[in-house]
């Protein structure tokens, strides 16, 4: 059922890249995604076919018209017709200009609008509400609710979407009233949306039609990544580890096959041992004085070297030396240089302090998106991306075990809404772009961010403010009793502890003893795995346990973890 499932699906998809303003193929893909248990993916493609339907309405209000391709008893038809009045050809040369554009496509009637707006709203609201995103559920719930009504007896068949988004607007009720500990409201305009969960989740899964990851584990794929590695880390080494598995609530003795830095040789106390630079980075700071391009704080306007301003024009594109200014052209800048007023407006300036970090993934979306425009490569090839863990789980584990399980944090308005504005800022069609930037590559880009992006807080309220992923440094693995402490400023950097750096045990025993252990000499001997730390390292056990939970997928149960907890002895 499921390869049936899919094959429709990779059918489906091959005819929206022919035709990709098409909404009933959006519609046809919703229904498959949601059958191939993806809700969020079934919203994203309604939500593509509502917002092109919208254009059958209001032409002059949207940007992207729904047409799509004829068919073939429809080109008969057209040439039959044509050959008719070619005597009365020139008559209305310049009539239906739109039309022409392509003659292999005709606008989308308003009889098919009237044919499946209902169920695109139905689809769009079920996904939502089964990913958790209450409140845009709400929202697109009372629209679609207030357009049936409305449309009335236009519409073939109300009545089939009006009992689904009846239910759903109940399941809202239901969560509006657990949350307001208010009795359900009686009409649905009386629910304050804002009080709604905005942020659901989606499979965190490696999809079955990605064909960009690569094995990280096979020699050729290692000996690529040392290679790259040779340059930043000569001492360093990326091996293959076994890790404990993390993921649940109960502890087992599985393990998770994945990557690690190991020292290729002894390294010394305060040995720099890994500097990396990366140009994948975002701040939610407007007109900042850090460099565009890395981060670095901007160098004085007297310096020697000073500020380098952006040559096509971008007034707040600043970058700290030339060398940044080019890079960033060839990287990341060349395909959005000048179009800097539409896309600053875009996850900066965040009213709520908890949404910084989320808006914070968002940016670096928008920069994955910019180098791949700019670079001409798939997101997903990108070698700041390609080879970064993403914490997937099993495709076919999950539909086996019909399991439910959806950790990636999912919204309609990161994972679906901003990243097509960014797009369109871009001036990307984002229905023709598909092939590079469908919501399942979003997702993909999401996962791996999530589980690899190093932050920094904000001196002035503690806040988030900056991100970035360092696709080399990332590979290493954490321990509450590291061997290594990182330094972030322009370019990201590993040094080796010396002895009065490395974390001190202690645990107090069931008699109320405490009890310590010698902390460790500093410097790594060879053969050692490099030992990062996600958290701060002088927190008690439980805190570091929940501090470094969202990083690590679960409980952490490095060794000092376990001694300190009295797991074992
Ligand atoms: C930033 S990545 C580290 C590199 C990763 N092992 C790889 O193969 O690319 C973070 C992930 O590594 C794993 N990990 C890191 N430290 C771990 C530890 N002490 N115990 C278990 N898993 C760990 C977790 O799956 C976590 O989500």
């Amino acid at each position: 059922m499921a390869i049936q499932l899919l094959e429709s699906r990779a059918e489906n998809t091959t005819a929206l890249y022919e035709d990709p303003h098409n909404p009933h193929l959006y519609l046809e893909r919703a229904r498959l995604h949601e059958q191939l248990g993806f809700p969020d993916l079934a919203a994203a493609d309604a939500y593509r076919a509502l917002s092109l339907l919208d254009s059958v309405i209001d032409p002059d209000g949207c940007e992207f018209h729904a047409r799509r391709k004829i068919t073939t008893t429809e080109k008969t038809e057209i040439s039959e017709s044509a050959d008719q009045t070619v005597t009365g050809a020139n008559e209305n040369e310049n009539e239906d200009e739109d039309e022409d554009e392509d003659d292999d496509t005709v606008p989308v009637t308003e009889e098919e609008y009237n044919t499946i707006i209902g169920e695109v709203y139905a689809l769009l609201v079920r996904g939502l509400v089964s990913c958790g995103c209450y409140r845009d559920a709400y929202e697109f719930g009372v629209r679609g609710l207030d357009l049936l009504h409305d449309l009335g007896e236009k519409l073939k068949d109300t009545t089939t979407p009006s009992t689904v988004l009846n239910t759903q607007m109940d399941k809202i009720k239901t969560m509006y009233t657990l949350r307001t500990k208010k009795s359900s409201p009686s009409n649905i305009h009386d629910i304050d949306s804002a009080i709604l969960p905005a942020q659901g989740f989606a499979r965190r899964v490696l999809y079955p039609w990605n064909t960009h990851e690569p094995d990280r584990r096979s020699p050729s794929e290692l000996a690529f990544l040392n290679t790259r590695l040779a340059e930043i880390a000569p001492k360093c080494e990326v091996r293959a580890v076994a890790l404990p598995a993390l993921h649940g609530s109960e502890e087992t003795d599985e393990v998770s096959i994945q990557l690690g830095l190991f020292a290729k040789e002894d390294i010394a106390p305060d040995e720099v041992i890994l500097r990396e630079s990366s140009l994948l980075t975002a701040t939610n700071r407007l007109h900042d004085d850090l460099c565009d391009a890395c981060n670095a704080p901007l160098p004085d306007l007297s310096a020697a070297e000073p500020p380098v301003g952006c040559s096509g024009g971008c007034a707040d594109t600043i970058f700290c030396s030339q060398n940044c200014h080019d890079k960033a052209q060839d990287v990341y800048h060349g395909a959005i240089c000048g179009l800097e007023d539409g896309l600053e407006s875009i996850g900066k300036d965040i009213p709520d302090p908890k949404d910084k970090a989320d808006c914070l993934y968002l940016l670096l979306l928008g920069r994955a998106l910019a180098m791949s425009a700019t670079q001409n490569v798939h997101a997903l090839e990108l070698p700041e991306v390609k080879y970064i863990w993403g914490d997937f789980h099993d495709y076919e584990a999950e539909v086996g075990a019909n399991s439910e399980v959806a950790s990636l944090p999912f919204s309609f308005q990161l994972n679906i809404l901003q990243p097509m504005r960014f797009l369109e800022e871009m001036e990307i069609d984002p229905y023709e772009a598909l092939p590079r930037f469908d919501t399942w590559v979003l997702n993909t880009l999401y996962a791996k961010f999530r589980g690899t992006a190093s932050g920094r807080l904000s001196t002035w309220d503690g806040g988030p403010e900056l991100c970035a992923v360092h696709p080399l440094w990332c590979l290493a693995n954490h321990s509450c009793d590291p061997n290594v402490r990182w330094e972030w400023s322009a370019e990201i950097t590993f040094s080796a502890r010396h002895c009065e750096e490395t974390a001190v045990w202690s645990r107090t025993t069931a008699d109320g003893k405490i009890e310590m252990k010698e902390p460790k000499a500093g410097g790594i001997a060879q053969d050692a795995e490099i030992l990062n730390h996600y958290c701060d390292i002088g927190l008690p056990v439980k805190e570091r346990r929940e501090w470094a939970c969202g990083a690590l997928g679960g409980k952490c149960r490095c060794d000092r973890c376990a001694w300190e907890s009295l797991e074992v002895n």
